[in-house]
């Protein structure tokens, strides 16, 4: 939370704002939001599925499972806490339910709608409380009401935190991606996509079948471009234009070059128009590189990867990316085993060379539409795109027997050999990336356990 709402703070006016009703004000209410925790969270539950939007973040059985129940334990929670401690904890448990709400961008009006049929459905219970007179119910109705906007202010103060933080990573990270070895991430990217045409030349000419030839999009350059070209220029015309083009080569223009085999004049004015085509994804991805100033930011300073920072910002994205298109992806939590004797013994130089040199080893293992993340310390994080569990399990072993057997430079101290234990965590359809991540770290832990240079797998 900022600093001009701290927990004690709020924790001093929601304990004040109790202290203004009676016991037996608070007894009427606990029991009514006891007797109907249940048919209340259905209520919020229900008008909140009413929306359209609201769809898109429910939808996924494992949420819809467990938010009916986690609805019901909030609402006992926040009318039964009594003490300072206890309505502490309460707060907190707000900022993370705001937290977790802006991670899997739940809309805050939808929270608010919800929670304004929770707060009609709870009145209607006190008005129909026997035995009550209308002062009672009067006050019951002002301590439900405004416990539960208490609640809401929490959650939202913490939602909107969080989303600006976001807001302004994702502002850094596209700067980021802008500079990100600027002349030769340019460079790289145009010589992918002339390897990609290269290899379909020659894919041709000796004949190979529509299968063995490899789309544009699922080339290198294809991966690269859709999963972190598209995002680092977003909103410049050009993206769509190259997304656009790469899809009518894939759609169109490769079938027609395949059909036209037989037919020397139109395949060559087939391969004329392609190579046309390709030439204006160059045209447009070096306007789109021009654009962009040389700035420097986020990188982190030892080994030039991605620091934690953009870890939202990449994760959420990659998670609307995968329910939109139905793709998985996966998070492979990386540490190097028994880091600090590296560190002891060779010292604290040869450990950052380690570091650098893993860094290196990490870039030329995985795939131009990956992420790779120095976490901190010695622990990294890698984000496999549009991969299966069999494949990423296979990847994740090939990067541990490189890791093993490549010889580290010591400094003076010559060569050490170097391990890693590896956590692998498969996308699940669940919109809280935080899971996935905590997914992959218990995997890892388990690594660590099984006795390091091992990969576990969550689940597996
Ligand atoms: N050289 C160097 N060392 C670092 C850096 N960041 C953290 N470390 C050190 O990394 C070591 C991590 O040690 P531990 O967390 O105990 O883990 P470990 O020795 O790798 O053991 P396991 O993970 O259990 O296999 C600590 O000694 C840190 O001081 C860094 O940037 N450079």
């Amino acid at each position: 939370m900022p600093e001009h709402t701290p927990i004690a703070e709020l924790t001093t006016e929601w304990k004040e704002y109790f202290s203004g009703f009676s016991a037996g004000t608070h007894d009427l209410v606990r029991e009514l939001a006891g007797r109907h925790c249940e048919a209340l969270a259905t209520v919020f539950y229900e008008k909140m599925l009413e929306n359209a939007t609201a769809q898109a973040f429910l939808s996924h059985d494992q949420v819809r499972e467990r938010l009916h129940a986690s609805m019901q334990q909030w609402i006992l929670a926040i009318f039964n806490c009594q003490g300072e401690k206890e309505i502490g904890e309460a707060i907190t448990h707000q900022v993370t339910i705001g937290q977790v709400h802006a991670r899997i961008s739940v809309p805050v009006h939808l929270v608010l709608r919800g929670s304004r049929h929770l707060k009609d459905a709870f009145i209607s219970h006190i008005g129909a409380s026997p035995r009550t007179t209308p002062e009672e119910k009067s006050a019951a109705i002002r301590l439900a009401v405004g416990t539960i906007d208490l609640a809401m202010e929490v959650m939202s103060h913490a939602y909107s935190t969080f989303h600006d933080r976001n807001s302004k990573a994702k502002e850094g990270y596209r700067l980021f991606s802008l500079t990100q070895n600027i002349a030769s991430e340019r460079e790289r990217q145009r010589s992918s996509l002339l390897d990609w045409e290269n290899q379909l030349m020659f894919g041709h000419a000796v004949g190979l079948g529509e299968h063995q030839i490899t789309d544009i999009r699922a080339s290198e350059f294809g991966l690269w471009f859709s999963h972190k070209g598209a995002h680092a220029f977003e909103g410049t015309s050009e993206v769509n234009t190259i997304l656009d083009t790469m899809d009518r080569i894939d759609t169109a223009l490769l079938p027609a070059l395949l059909a036209a085999r037989d037919d020397r004049d139109t395949y060559i004015a087939r391969l004329r128009e392609l190579r046309d085509q390709v030439r204006a994804v160059t045209y447009h991805l070096d306007r789109l590189f021009e654009q962009n100033n040389e700035l420097e930011s986020g990188r982190d300073v030892l080994t030039r990867l991605l620091n934690r920072k953009f870890l939202p910002v990449v994760l959420t994205r990659q998670v609307a990316h995968c329910n939109r298109h139905g793709q998985q992806f996966a998070l492979l939590a990386i540490d190097v085993d028994h880091f600090k004797q590296i560190n002891d013994t060779h010292g604290h130089e040869a450990g950052d060379a380690v570091l650098q040199q893993l860094a290196v080893l990490l870039i030329n293992q995985c795939r131009g539409g990956d992420y790779l993340f120095r976490l901190g310390g010695e622990e990294f994080l890698v984000l496999m795109v549009d991969i299966d569990g069999k494949s990423a399990a296979h990847r994740a072993e090939e990067l541990r027997e490189a890791i093993a057997r490549e010889s580290f430079s010591a400094g003076t101290d010559g060569h050490l050999r170097v391990t890693v234990s590896i956590g692998l965590a498969l996308f699940d359809g669940h919109p809280d990336y935080q899971r996935q991540l905590s997914r992959a770290d218990d995997a890892l832990y388990r690594a660590k356990n099984g006795g390091r240079n091992q990969v576990a797998i969550d689940g597996g």
